[in-house]
């Protein structure tokens, strides 16, 4: 597998020895402008991922800032653990660290086997890599012309249709794609040439999915009739990135202006106010922040029309995976989920209590109160005389002054003592619940089920 000479920055006027420059000539020019950072390269095993870990063991500019591969057994194939030895195995003989960690692969997700082993491969890959490392993958020139068609098919925006981006941030490190110009056959000649072991996937001939139908069957018809599908389509791709990255700085500039950092909520009337272009991606962003889907057009355009909704309307929109709000004429999104009572009387002595909805009770710092409390759900019409009020208030009132969200009232857990109310969560407490408190030299402490945080008065 050997036999390449070092090639170095200082001689790059001599590179042009043989055949296999082309791949090396890439990456080296990838090295020389890349930041500082040790090398993590996402080693498959199969034919490109070989060529770019050989590649790269090849050259001393990779080595001296550090270079280790990562293998990521998905367990879905039965010969899957024959790969991950084959991998170790060709690690061994380029003297290079491999690490093979297993992926734990959710189908129950509804999202299709592909997509499930690469968000756990994702996963694992985010896990792993250390500090400023950069984990550095093989996509190349015809990965991304199929991501391309595939996002183009799906009616992607510029973001979609700007492709795999070169790097970006990745857990404590970078991702990096040196190999985004190189089109596919310049990694299999390099691959032939050193006469390189590698694993052959079956599922990459398996023409049901989309990707391999695009690989196998639509490209070779394109680049047939248009041979220069292939450089006009990763052309474009780029112009694509370049507007979806303008568009970026002005979105996130927006964001920053409509955002309210204490409760997560988007002002409404600021976000109709943008043009289409900054709107739609501005939503999708602030939404995955928070681990939620974006909606579809049609979805958003539904809550741009609800957000014109009359004062004392709470509209609700919701899509597989989540649900905004709309509420004093700002925006909030989060998991959907059953409202959710409970009857039960719960005993508390201080220690941590999971509520029947999600929610977690504590005491801060940790420690015994001299009596059990009682905890409940609220069921309507409690009231309460928080500490240093002179009267009694009935919750809906508090809420309503407190500006607590309808949708996060309920899951408020309340705290009895010899069924009197002395405190709403952490948040109201009566004269009694303080003396309690102050005495045991606590504060309870509550986080609710919902993932945004309670609003500020
Ligand atoms: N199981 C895995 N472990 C580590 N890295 C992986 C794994 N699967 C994919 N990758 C990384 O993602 C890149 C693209 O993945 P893709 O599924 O297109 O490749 P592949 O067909 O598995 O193999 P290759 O790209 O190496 O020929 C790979 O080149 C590799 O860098």
């Amino acid at each position: 597998m050997d036999g390449q000479k070092p090639y170095t920055c200082a001689t790059k006027n001599r590179w042009r020895v043989n055949n296999l420059e082309p791949l090396l000539q890439t990456l080296l020019h990838g090295l020389c402008t890349q930041p500082d950072g040790s090398l993590c390269v996402a080693y498959s095993g199969g034919p490109d991922s070989t060529a770019l870990l050989h590649a790269l063991a090849h050259l001393p500019e990779a080595r001296k800032r550090g270079l280790r591969a990562l293998h990521v057994d998905h367990g879905l194939n039965p010969d899957s653990a024959k790969w991950s030895a084959h991998c170790l195995a060709v690690c061994a003989l380029l003297g290079v660290h491999c690490d093979v960690k297993c992926a734990y692969v959710d189908r129950s997700g509804g999202i299709g086997l592909e997509a499930a082993a690469r968000e756990a491969r994702y996963a694992v890959f985010i896990e792993q890599l250390h500090d400023g490392e950069r984990l550095v993958l093989g996509h190349h020139q015809d990965d991304q012309v199929e991501t391309v068609l595939l996002k183009l098919l799906r009616g992607a925006g510029p973001e979609g249709l700007g492709g795999m981006r070169e790097q970006r941030v990745l857990g404590r490190g970078m991702l990096w794609r040196p190999l985004l110009g190189v089109p596919r056959d310049v990694l299999r000649d390099y691959v032939r040439a050193h006469a390189l072991p590698y694993v052959d996937d079956p599922s990459n001939d398996d023409t049901r999915l989309a990707r391999n139908h695009l690989r196998h069957r639509v490209l070779p018809q394109l680049k047939a009739y248009w041979p220069q599908a292939a450089a006009s389509i990763t052309h474009s791709a780029s112009l694509s990135r370049t507007a979806a990255d303008t568009l970026q700085h002005d979105w996130s500039a927006a964001l920053e202006n409509l955002r309210d950092d204490a409760t997560n909520s988007l002002d409404v009337a600021g976000w109709l106010a943008l043009p289409d272009a900054l709107r739609e991606p501005l939503l999708a962003h602030w939404l995955h922040a928070q681990g939620l889907p974006a909606p579809t057009t049609v979805q958003r355009h539904q809550i741009e029309r609800q957000c014109t909704a009359q004062d004392g309307q709470l509209p609700c929109i919701r899509w597989p995976g989540a649900e905004v709000h709309v509420w004093k004429k700002r925006m909030w999104a989060m998991v959907p989920r059953k409202p959710s009572t409970w009857t039960d009387a719960l005993p508390w002595q201080g220690k941590p209590l999971r509520l029947p909805d999600g929610g977690l009770l504590t005491l801060e710092p940790a420690t015994t109160l001299p009596v059990a409390l009682t905890i409940r759900c609220r069921q309507g019409g409690e009231r309460i005389k928080p500490a240093g009020d002179r009267h009694t208030r009935d919750l809906r009132s508090l809420f309503q002054t407190g500006a607590i969200p309808p949708w996060q009232r309920d899951t408020l857990p309340l705290l009895y003592e010899d069924n009197v109310l002395i405190a709403v969560a952490d948040r109201w407490l009566s004269e009694r619940a303080e003396t309690m408190f102050r005495q045991a030299g606590a504060r309870p402490r509550w986080q609710s089920p919902l993932s945004n945080p309670l609003s500020g008065d």
